[in-house]
C-alpha cells in the first residue's frame, strides 16, 4: 500500500493549524478535524488515531506521521492521514538496503495492545514514501533503531534562551546570551545558523544539541512533538565538532569501524552487519577511494581536510541519527572542499530525510542556495529565520535591498552586524527585530499552548523524577550502553594498539633512548669494584637508573594523554562507551612497548655494571625496574588526566616527579625530613624501588675499606658491610618484598585515580530542556 508521490505533493504546505502538531512529515499530512471518530484518547493520556477494522484480519494502516499526539479538550485539530485500505506490502530488500515499496504507515494499535506495543511497532513499519531509500541492515525491521526510531527527527524549539553567571563577588551578575529564540527544523531540512561572531550561533547550536556545560537554558525544546531526555539523547543524534578529533594512524575503514562497532547495538546488529553498515557511509560519503588511507596528520601527510571532515561526520552517520548538529562544518576548508561537503549533508538531508542544523560562517552564494532555511542571528536575537530568498524579500520590503552581484550571505551579515559606536546601525538593528516580531509566526508556529504545557509538566517530572512521562526517547528503545563493557573494552584495545603499534617513530625512538641509556651507564659505572669507590658507584647508578626510567616512561604519556583525552571527551559525549573501557584500554596498550623498552635496558646492564653475579637477584632487579615502570606510567595517566593541556603537563610532571626524586631516599636522609613533608617519602615510588635496589645489591656483600676492615680509617669514615651502607641511608626498611608491593600498590592506587579523574575531566554535563 503506498500514497503515491503526487498525493503527498499535494500536501507540501505547512498546513493551516499545524500550531499543535510538531510532528515528523507533518508537511506530508493532511488535516483532519479532532471530532472525527477516528481520533481517540489513549490510556495514557495521548490522542492516537481509532484502530479501524480494515484490511486484513483486526489490523489495519494508518498514516499519521506516526506520532500520538497529547490529548486535549481544546484541541481543534490532528493531523493525520488515514489510509483505510490492505495491509502494506512487506518491504522489498535489496542486499542490506531496502528500496521504498509504500509509504509512512504506521499500524493502528488494537485494544488489546499496551501503549510500547503501539509505540514499537509505529517505529517499525515507518518507511519513506517519495521513493527515497532508506538504509536498513538485513534481517532488522527496526531500520537501525536510531533517533526517532526511523531516522527522522522534527525539531521544534521555542522561546529559547540561554544565561551565564560572569563575574565574580559583588561583580557577578547573569549575562544573557540567547534571547528567546523560535525555530524549528523539519526532517530532510538542512538549517543553518548565521551571524557575526559573538552573535550567538554555536551557543543556539549547543543548546538545541543538549551541549552546554554550563549556565541555565529555558524554554521548550521538542523533539517529534516530544521532550528529550538527558540520559539517551546524546545517542538519538550527532555532533559534529568543527576540530576534527582522530587518531591519525588509523585509516579511514578503521576510524569507522571502531565506531560502528561501539555505537550500533549489539541487540540488533551483528559484526558482520556493523561492518556493512560502515561500507554503507563510506559509499554515502565518497569515502570509498581513502578508505584504507591513513587520517594522518601534517607531519606524516595523509587524508585531505575535506575528507577527514567527513570522517568526522562520518563517525556520527554510521548510527544513523535522526539528526546532525554541525559546528561550522566547513571553517578551514577552500571554497570548492566546503561546497563538497555542503552538497553532500544536503544529500544526507534529501535522500535519508535527516535534520541537518548547523552554524556556518560566510556561506557562498552556492552554498546558500542549498540551505532550506537560514537562522539569522545578531547579538542572541533571531532577526531572521527562514528561506534565504524570502529574507532577502522581507529585507528587501523594510528597504534594504541586496545590491546586485553581492553574495546574499555577506549582504546579510552586513545587515544584521551592529557597530555599537554607530547608533544607525543599532536603530537598523531594532527595526530588523520588530519586523522579525511582526512576521516570525508566519515562519515559525507557535507551539500549541496545550502541548507546551504538556511539555513543561513533563520537563517539570523528569526534574523530580517522577510521574508519567513520555519521551522521544521511548518510542526507541534505547538502552544505555550499545555494546557490554567487555566488548568496549576489546574493540578500544585493539583500536589503541594499533594506534601505539604504527607510531614507528616513537617506537623507535623509545628503544634507541633505552638502548643508549644502556650504553651511557653501563660503560661510565663498567665493572664497579668492590671497593669504596665502588660503593659510590653502586648506589649512585641505582639511584640515576631510578631516575631515568621514571622519566623514560612517565613524560611520553603527560605529553599524549591530554590530546587523547579529548577524543575520548568526544566519544563519551556521544555516549559511545563507558570511561572505564576506555581507561583500561589505553593504560593496556602501552604496557607492550614500555615492557619491551625496559627489558632492553635491564636485562643487559645489570651485568656490564657489574652488578652482584647472581642470577635470582639480577631477576628480581628486572622486577623491580619493571615494577618501577608500571608505577611511573601510572603516575603519568594520572597527571595526564588531571591537567587540561600538554603545556600544563609538561610544567606538572617534572615536578612531581623532582619531588618524589628528593624523597627518593638518595639526597636526604629519610630520617632527618621535617615531619611537614616526611610523609612525600611514602608516596615516592623512586624512594621504594631504590629501598628494593639497595637492598637487593648490598646485601651479602662486604666492601674493602682503606688499610683493610670497617669503622675509621684513615680519618674517614668506612662501611664495610652492605646492610650498613643500606641502614646509612635509611632505606633498610621495609624489606624489598614490601618495597614491590607497595611500588605495585602505588601504581594500581595511580591508575584508580587516573581513572576516577578521567570520568570527572571527560564528563560532558548535557543540560537538556
Ligand atoms: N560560558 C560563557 N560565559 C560567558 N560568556 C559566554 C559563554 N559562552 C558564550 N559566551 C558569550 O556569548 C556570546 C555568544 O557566543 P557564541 O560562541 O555562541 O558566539 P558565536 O556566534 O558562535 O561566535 P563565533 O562565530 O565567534 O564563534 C559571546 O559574546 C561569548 O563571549
Amino acid at each position: 500500500m503506498s500514497i503515491s508521490g503526487s498525493q503527498l505533493e499535494m500536501t507540501q504546505t505547512d498546513p493551516p493549524h499545524s500550531s499543535l502538531v510538531p510532528t515528523r512529515e507533518a508537511d506530508e499530512n493532511v488535516v483532519i478535524p479532532l471530532d472525527d471518530p477516528s481520533i481517540m484518547q489513549r490510556e495514557d493520556g495521548w490522542a492516537i488515531p481509532v484502530p479501524k477494522a480494515v484490511g486484513i484480519g483486526t489490523e489495519s494502516y494508518v498514516t499519521n506521521g506516526g506520532m500520538a499526539q497529547p490529548w486535549q479538550d481544546g484541541v481543534k485539530e490532528v493531523e493525520k492521514h488515514v489510509q483505510n485500505t490492505d495491509r502494506p506490502p512487506r518491504p522489498e530488500r535489496t542486499g542490506s538496503l531496502i528500496r521504498d515499496s509504500i509509504s509512512i504507515s504506521i499500524s493502528t494499535p488494537s485494544d488489546q495492545d499496551t501503549a510500547s506495543e503501539v509505540r514499537q511497532r509505529t517505529s517499525r513499519q515507518y518507511q519513506d514514501g517519495k521513493g527515497r531509500e532508506q538504509t536498513f541492515v538485513e534481517g532488522h525491521e527496526d531500520g537501525d533503531g536510531s533517533a526517532g526510531c526511523d531516522g527522522r527527527m522534527d525539531i521544534y524549539w521555542e522561546n529559547v534562551r540561554y544565561s551565564v553567571t560572569v563575574g565574580r563577588g559583588k561583580s557577578k551578575k547573569e549575562k544573557e546570551i540567547l534571547k528567546g529564540v523560535s525555530g524549528r527544523a523539519r526532517p530532510g531540512e538542512m538549517v543553518a545558523i548565521m551571524g557575526g561572531s559573538g552573535a550567538g550561533k554555536s551557543t543556539l547550536l549547543n543548546v538545541l544539541a543538549g551541549r552546554v556545560p554550563t549556565g541555565t537554558p529555558t524554554g521548550v525544546i521538542l523533539a517529534n512533538g516530544r521532550i528529550r531526555e538527558k540520559r539517551t539523547w546524546k545517542r538519538l543524534v550527532g555532533y559534529v565538532e568543527q576540530e576534527d578529533l582522530m587518531y591519525e594512524n588509523l585509516t579511514v575503514r578503521e576510524t569507522l569501524t571502531t565506531a560502528a562497532l561501539l555505537r550500533l547495538p549489539n541487540s540488533r546488529y551483528t559484526k558482520d552487519q556493523k561492518l556493512a553498515r560502515v561500507d554503507e557511509v563510506l559509499a554515502e560519503l565518497g569515502l570509498t577511494h581513502v578508505a584504507d588511507s591513513r587520517i594522518g596528520n601534517s607531519q606524516m601527510g595523509g587524508i585531505s581536510g575535506g575528507e577527514k571532515k567527513r570522517v568526522s561526520i562520518g563517525i556520527e552517520l554510521v548510527t544513523n541519527p535522526g539528526t546532525l548538529f554541525l559546528d561550522e562544518p566547513t571553517t578551514g576548508l577552500d571554497s570548492a572542499t566546503a561546497r563538497n561537503i555542503c552538497d553532500m549533508l544536503k544529500n544526507l538531508a534529501k535522500k535519508s530525510g535527516k535534520t541537518i542544523i548547523m552554524t556556518i560562517h560566510m556561506p557562498r552564494e552556492t552554498i546558500l542556495d542549498m540551505i532550506d532555511r537560514v537562522a539569522l542571528m545578531s547579538y542572541g536575537k533571531m532577526v531572521w529565520f527562514g528561506p534565504a530568498k524570502d529574507a532577502l524579500k522581507h529585507f528587501a520590503q523594510l528597504g534594504y535591498k541586496c545590491p546586485p552581484q553581492t553574495n546574499p550571505a555577506d549582504f546579510f551579515l552586513d545587515l544584521i552586524q551592529v557597530d555599537t559606536r554607530d547608533p544607525t546601525s543599532q536603530e537598523r538593528l531594532k527595526k530588523l527585530l520588530d519586523a522579525w516580531d511582526r512576521v516570525s509566526t508566519q515562519y515559525v508556529k507557535p507551539i500549541d499552548s496545550a502541548l507546551r504545557e504538556t511539555a513543561t509538566g513533563q520537563q517539570q517530572a523528569l526534574k523530580e523524577k517522577k510521574g508519567a512521562r513520555h519521551k522521544v526517547e521511548d518510542d526507541c528503545h534505547i538502552d544505555r550502553w550499545a555494546v557490554p563493557w567487555p566488548v568496549e573494552c576489546g574493540v578500544l584495545l585493539q583500536r589503541n594498539l594499533k594506534h601505539v603499534w604504527r607510531s614507528k617513530i616513537i617506537i623507535i625512538s623509545t628503544l634507541i633512548q633505552q638502548f643508549i641509556l644502556f650504553l651511557i651507564i653501563g660503560f661510565v659505572f663498567f665493572r664497579i669494584s668492590d671497593d669504596q669507590a665502588g660503593v659510590q658507584n653502586r648506589y649512585g647508578v641505582l639511584f640515576f637508573i631510578c631516575i631515568n626510567q621514571t622519566f623514560s616512561f612517565l613524560m611520553p604519556i603527560i605529553t599524549v594523554f591530554p590530546l587523547e583525552r579529548r577524543i575520548i571527551l568526544r566519544e563519551r559525549a556521544a555516549g559511545s562507551y563507558r570511561v572505564s573501557a576506555a581507561y583500561l584500554a589505553k593504560s593496556l596498550s602501552q604496557w607492550p612497548l614500555a615492557i619491551c623498552a625496559s627489558l632492553l635496558f635491564s636485562l643487559p646492564v645489570y651485568w656490564l655494571i657489574g652488578l652482584q653475579p647472581n642470577v635470582g637477584r639480577w631477576i628480581l632487579f628486572i622486577v623491580i625496574t619493571q615494577c618501577l615502570v608500571f608505577a611511573a606510567q601510572s603516575l603519568g595517566m594520572l597527571i595526564g588526566s588531571s591537567v587540561p593541556n600538554v603545556q600544563m603537563a609538561q610544567v606538572f610532571g617534572p615536578l612531581v616527579v623532582v619531588l618524589f626524586v628528593i624523597f627518593g631516599g638518595n639526597f636526604a636522609n629519610q630520617d632527618s625530613i621535617t615531619p611537614v613533608l616526611r610523609w612525600i617519602q611514602w608516596i615516592s615510588i623512586i624512594r621504594y624501588a631504590y629501598g628494593a635496589y639497595m637492598q637487593n645489591e648490598f646485601y651479602g656483600l662486604e666492601f674493602q675499606c682503606p688499610g683493610g676492615g670497617g669503622g675509621a680509617s684513615g680519618g674517614a669514615l668506612c662501611a664495610a658491610q652492605g646492610e650498613q651502607i643500606v641502614k646509612s641511608f635509611g632505606l633498610d626498611t621495609p624489606s624489598k618484598a614490601v618495597c614491590i608491593i607497595v611500588l605495585v600498590g602505588l601504581g594500581l592506587a595511580f591508575q584508580v585515580l587516573a581513572a576516577l579523574v578521567l570520568r570527572r575531566t571527560t564528563r560532558l554535563r548535557i543540560k537538556i530542556i
